[in-house]
């Protein structure tokens, strides 16, 4: 989309020139052309509006007395034009027929002032109709925000129009004047138009590249963050991530006095696993068990994560011992429930984990290393005890209490 060429570092936008970006970025465009121009035009119709009044009054005051009646019968019609399309403006449900209604009104300015010289003969009163056909040229080129097409298509079908009524039903043009007037100040319009639209639509896009560029790095840097916190092979929470949440977690349960409890999950017999089954049969074996284990977290500040290896760790907040307790020998029987079979496995046939728990309410005289310690001394506690079970820390009696 974006064509950057290194020795000029000119950037080439497609379509620029020609008013035409490819299919859907033109749509894009249109909507945001409208949608700024409409907003525009709220606020620039009552400056349009204030113009014309200035106009006719000062016309009125030049105009010859004998056409002043007739001249301003004429003229007044521009005002309803303008306030239609001003008041239509004020509308917002009416925002996307912006181009629609402005297009038309332009039409009409246009065709009534070109063609009311036409049923002029006073010389002095044709010169001044001629000043109204330069101020509704300026108008539309430069003051409604039209898009380049739009105006100039108004522009020129309002003229021809005005044109076959002064010809037709009037006394007929002095097409000296009009050339001088209607055509030079079409083609500066137009050129003004033009230029403004590229340089709407270079500014449309930069933005535009800017946001996609903003978004991209916004992104990527998510999926940066999300990635340092992930295990990339069972999606939990990482040891660091692990790491930092247990250190959250027993500063907050000590400020409030509430229970903290880790666990620690080792499956069994894994080496033997790996050798029987093979290593990608291991790593979908532990995607399994993260997938069951990660049902273990559900209240906010429960985090189940991949401590490393084969073994994973749970960290639950305000959990006694008693919760504890039920929520390890649940996660036991789920691992079982799982069925996946361990033909190398001496104790069961199937895949099973030992758990080792630890629970505390933080204090003065231990550590958050030393609650990890607790759960690991549990853990080992399991396996010596044949595996597939759990075990609660118990502190020994000459320690005290953990
Ligand atoms: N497939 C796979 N294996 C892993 C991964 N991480 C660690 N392991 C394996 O896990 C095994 C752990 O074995 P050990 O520490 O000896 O323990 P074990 O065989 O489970 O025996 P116990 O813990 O005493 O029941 C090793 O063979 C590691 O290679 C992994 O990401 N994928």
């Amino acid at each position: 989309m974006l064509d950057t060429d290194p020795r000029s570092r000119r950037v080439v936008v497609p379509g620029v020139r020609w008013l035409r970006f490819p299919r859907r970025l033109e749509g894009e465009y249109r909507n945001y052309q409208s949608q700024q121009a409409v907003e525009a035009f709220r606020v620039n119709a009552f400056y349009i509006l204030l113009l014309y009044m200035l106009l006719i009054t000062g016309i009125y005051a030049l105009a010859p007395e004998q056409i002043r009646g007739w001249w301003l019968s004429a003229y007044i019609w521009e005002g309803p034009i303008v306030l239609v399309a001003g008041l239509l403006a004020q509308i917002r449900v009416l925002d996307r027929y912006f181009p629609y209604y402005a297009g038309v009104g332009c039409f009409l300015a246009v065709a009534l002032a070109v063609a009311i010289p036409g049923f002029m003969s006073d010389p002095r009163a044709i010169l001044l109709a001629h000043v109204s056909i330069i101020y509704a040229l300026v108008i539309i080129y430069a003051m409604v925000g039209l898009r380049f097409t739009v105006a100039m298509i108004a522009g020129w079908t309002g003229g021809l129009v005005g044109v076959l009524i002064a010809e037709g039903l009037g006394q007929g043009l002095d097409w000296q004047v009009l050339h001088g007037t209607y055509t030079g100040i079409s083609l500066v319009g137009m050129f003004l138009c033009y230029s403004a639209e590229v340089r709407d639509r270079l500014l449309f896009f930069n933005q535009r590249q800017l946001r996609r560029q903003q978004r991209h790095s916004q992104a990527l840097a998510e999926r940066l963050h999300r990635l340092s916190r992930e295990d990339s092979l069972t999606g939990l929470a990482n040891r660091r991530f692990f790491d930092e949440a247990f250190d959250r977690e027993w500063r907050r349960c000590k400020r409030s006095q509430q229970p903290l409890t880790v666990m620690l999950v080792d499956v069994d017999r894994f080496k033997a696993y790996n050798d029987g089954y093979g290593h990608l049969q291991g790593d979908s074996c532990l995607q399994k068990l993260a997938a069951e284990l990660h049902r273990y977290s559900r209240r906010a500040g429960d985090l189940v994560a991949r401590f490393g290896g084969e073994e994973f760790a749970l960290l639950y907040p305000e959990t006694d011992e008693l919760e504890a307790q039920q929520l390890a020998s649940r996660l036991c029987r789920s691992v079982r429930s799982l069925a996946i079979p361990h033909a190398d496995s001496p104790e069961m046939n199937e895949v099973t984990v030992s758990v080792g728990v630890a629970t505390m309410i933080p204090n003065q005289r231990h550590s958050a290393g030393d609650l990890l310690e607790a759960a690991d001394q549990a853990l080992y506690l399991v396996k010596q005890g044949g595996r597939d079970n759990w075990r609660l820390y118990e502190a020994p009696p000459a320690a005290g209490q953990l």
